[in-house]
């Protein structure tokens, strides 16, 4: 799925009601007497090593009164005193009670020999001492006012460490919404398995409410529940972090509105909020948007639906905000089979399959065998635009329509409702991304599985039994072992740091950067951690590294951080620098300076390399019409810039529905846009004059030379499987030894292939007809 973490909406406006105020402050002192108090496991460094000594300098006034008074120092006795205080005992428990560990200790002495030593003129005072002390006038130990004072200059965090934690104390959230915490909410539970009309039944409230807000996990369900409530003539507005889509032609705000949950209004009252996914509460990156919309819809009805694993933990965060829980159970709606059989080979794959995939490079090997049988296949997977998902997902889901089987990842694992009769788990090995933001490959849990397998036999489609199964026969245990778990409880919810928190540490630490100031405030927060976690913030902090040096006001940094960008996608990093650079300079940022920028205008993609380029300036669009929401003024073409997106999706669309073409393609070294573009700033580079290109004799070269650049660079980038290029190859090998000499059509299959094809097409209608009946 697109990673949607840190958004625009939780720059919540404070309340300007001071009853509610009160309410507040007090119930935050009632409930910190009970509430039990635990502080956040830390697993970072120590506190003090993420502060950085700052300098310090001398004065700058005429005068060296000091020296008048007491004459010049020795700067060589000097340093023999000072490496004689730092070494003494007493001074270092002194240097302890004042909240000075080892660290900070030293680099405090390093800072102030530094200043002793190199000032031109000392403060009066400390001139004095120094100078009594070199005399015999008075202890060495006189100088620990003057290290202290100096330490926390170097130090400024040791002045204020009492308000960073106070801003950091994240242990009550409740009191976060003066206006949730005003009503007397109902908080409704819609638990059950997959299909079992938990989102039914919360929507019916919704729709026959005066005022309402669904809030879902993706821009898909999002759009689902945008359409289906103006069907049925409720108006409802839809909002996402890059779409504001009125339903109301003079583009004011309806009653009803349907958005991505971290886009919901805290501030607006609401009769009924939905929130679905809820389990969702627990996700290492998105947790947090779950748990501000639990604790924060003003809805005098909510009703969240999920897995029965969140019901205790929902209870539990809204007990602490005195509210109480109605528990609603359901049934699945029609039948689920684990099948007794995998599916060993794609030559047994029916209409009505949905063969699930964690990665791309197995869906477009899947995707390439399936079509080379001769049928037709709908693709899904996270980084497509929604409008190329939603047309695909529409033309399986069509009866009429002949594609009626769908390669997808778990994008489709959420609440999506497709006409799928069987799924099948191409792998049960999934890449995750640990607590720590580490990547690891795992076996997906009992609730993905049960997720994605409760895609089969949706109630209302023509599948009325779903069935499930594996690709492997070696994973079929696994999988029954998994579908026959219940998702283990959710104990622990997301947090995460608010935009006000951060602008009261950037008040108090001025001189610390952003990505610093987070992890300070991590370092620092107190939580109870048998409730909350905080969210992974890696991503937030490699933006926040990578527009360091942009110059850029404290509030507009923030927001960029909060940017939901792929961080892998180099080309749409770069961007977002360029983006960051543009607004500091408070230029523009026109419709037509983004086309040059991105290569406006678009082709069709030719290869694979085409197409994920095509997909990455998707994003970067995506990330204009982000960032438009929140800078008006600086980013003034939203309108054309969405044109230019929809104009992309087709293209994207295009691609996807040849991806066969687009793979052969990519060992030729055929190209519209990416590898051209490759190749023409490689020529450049190397001063070379521009070549042009022969299919035939790449085709030929393919033969001769192992691996092309191109072809490692899709091995690299995981965009083709070592067994899909030899695949490949092979091909290529038949094709050359099959064409005549006048031919030389990349496209052309081949009379194995053809034979191939007929073969596992009639296969495929047998087995089609078979399902029938
Ligand atoms: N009582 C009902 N009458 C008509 N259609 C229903 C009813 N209950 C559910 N449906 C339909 O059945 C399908 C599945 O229902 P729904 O999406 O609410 O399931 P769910 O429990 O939310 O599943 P998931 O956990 O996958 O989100 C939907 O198309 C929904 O419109
Ligand atoms: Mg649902």
């Amino acid at each position: 799925t697109r990673k949607l973490p840190f958004n625009g909406s939780i720059f919540g406006k404070r309340s300007n009601n001071p009853g509610l105020l009160k309410y507040a402050i007090t119930n935050t002192i009632f409930q910190s007497t009970c509430h039990k108090i635990l502080r956040y496991k830390k697993t970072g460094p120590p506190l003090s090593q993420l502060m950085v000594p700052l300098p310090v300098k001398s004065q700058s006034d005429d005068l060296n009164v000091g020296a008048e008074l007491t004459g010049k120092l020795d700067k060589e006795e000097l340093m023999k005193w000072l490496a004689k205080f730092y070494q003494r005992r007493e001074i270092k428990c002194a240097a302890t009670e004042n909240g000075i560990d080892n660290y900070i200790y030293h680099q405090t002495y390093l800072s102030f020999r530094r200043f002793c030593l190199d000032a031109e003129k000392l403060p009066v005072d400390l001139h004095i001492t120094l100078s009594d002390i070199s005399t015999g006038a008075c202890h060495v130990d006189a100088l620990l006012p003057y290290f202290l004072r100096h330490a926390k200059q170097v130090f400024p965090h040791l002045e204020c460490l009492d308000d960073l934690k106070k801003i950091s104390d994240l242990r009550l959230p409740a009191n976060w919404y003066p206006e949730a915490r005003a009503l007397t909410r109902k908080i409704i539970f819609h638990s059950g398995p997959t299909n079992s009309g938990k989102t039914f039944h919360a929507l019916e409230r919704f729709f026959s409410s005066k005022s309402g807000v669904y809030c879902g996990p993706l821009k898909l369900l999002a759009s689902e529940v945008f359409y289906k409530s103006n069907e049925r003539d409720v108006p409802c507005d839809l909002v996402t972090g890059e779409e504001r889509n009125f339903a109301n032609i003079n583009k004011t705000a309806s009653s009803h509105v349907s958005c991505t949950v971290e886009m919901v209004s805290v501030n607006t009252p609401y009769e009924v909020a939905v929130i679905d996914e809820i389990q969702m509460l627990k996700d290492p990156s998105r947790g947090w948007a779950w748990t501000r919309a639990l604790l924060g819809v003003a809805a005098e009805e909510v009703h969240v639906c999920g897995e029965a694993a969140a019901i205790d933990v929902v209870k539990e965060i809204i007990t602490s905000a005195s509210e109480e829980l109605e528990v609603r159970r359901y049934k699945r709606l029609t039948e689920l089979v684990i099948e007794d059989t995998s599916l060993e080979t794609l030559e047994n794959i029916r209409p009505g399959d949905c063969l699930v995939c964690f990665n791309k490079q197995d869906i477009f090997w899947a995707t390439r065998q399936i079509e080379a049988m001769g049928v037709e296949c709908a693709v899904i997977y996270g980084s497509l635009p929604p409008g190329t998902k939603l047309a695909q997902a529409k033309k399986f889901n069509d009866p009429n329509h002949p594609c009626k089987v769908l390669v997808a990842t778990d994008a489709i694992g959420m609440g999506l409702n497709l006409n799928i009769g069987r799924v099948i788990f191409n792998s049960l090995i999934k890449p995750t991304v640990n607590e720590k933001g580490e990547k690891e490959m795992d076996t997906i849990s009992t609730s993905q599985a049960l997720q994605i397998a409760g895609r089969a036999g949706r109630y209302g489609t023509q599948f009325s039994t779903g069935y499930v199964t594996t690709f492997k026969s070696e994973d079929l245990q696994t999988l029954k072992k998994l579908l026959s778990q219940h998702p283990e409880p959710i104990n622990q919810v997301g947090l995460h740091p608010t935009a006000e928190q951060i602008e009261l540490y950037a008040y108090h630490l001025p001189h610390a950067n952003l990505s610093n100031l987070i992890d300070i405030f991590v370092n620092l927060s107190t939580l109870d951690d048998s409730l909350y976690f905080i969210c992974n913030i890696n991503d937030f902090k490699f933006l926040a590294d990578m527009i360091q040096h942009v110059p850029l006001p404290l509030r507009a940094r923030y927001v960029f951080c909060c940017a939901p960008i792929n961080r892998k996608i180099p080309f749409v990093c770069s961007m977002f620098l360029k983006f960051a650079r543009q607004y500091s300079r408070n230029e523009a940022l026109t419709f037509d300076w983004l086309g040059r920028q991105i290569g406006w205008p678009f082709v069709c993609p030719n290869t694979l390399l085409d197409l994920v380029h095509l997909e990455s300036v998707f994003d970067v669009l995506d990330l204009y019409l982000w960032l438009s929401y929140r800078f008006q003024d600086l980013f003034p073409d939203a309108s054309l810039v969405r044109d230019m997106q929809k104009e992309l999706d087709c293209l994207i669309q295009m691609g996807v529905a040849q991806l066969t073409r687009l793979l052969v393609n990519s060992e030729t070294r055929v190209s519209s846009c990416t590898t051209q573009a490759m190749e023409v700033e490689e020529n450049r580079l190397s001063n070379n004059p521009k070549k042009t290109y022969n299919v035939r004799s790449s085709v030929a070269s393919l033969n001769s030379i192992p691996h092309g650049r191109l072809a490692d660079r899709l091995l690299s980038e995981g965009l083709l499987t070592p067994k899909l290029l030899e695949d490949l190859k092979k091909e290529w090998q038949y094709e050359i030894a099959d064409r005549s000499p006048g031919q030389s059509s990349t496209l052309t299959p081949t009379s194995s292939d053809v034979k191939r094809s007929r073969r596992d097409a009639l296969k495929f209608k047998r087995s089609s007809r078979k399902y029938k009946t």
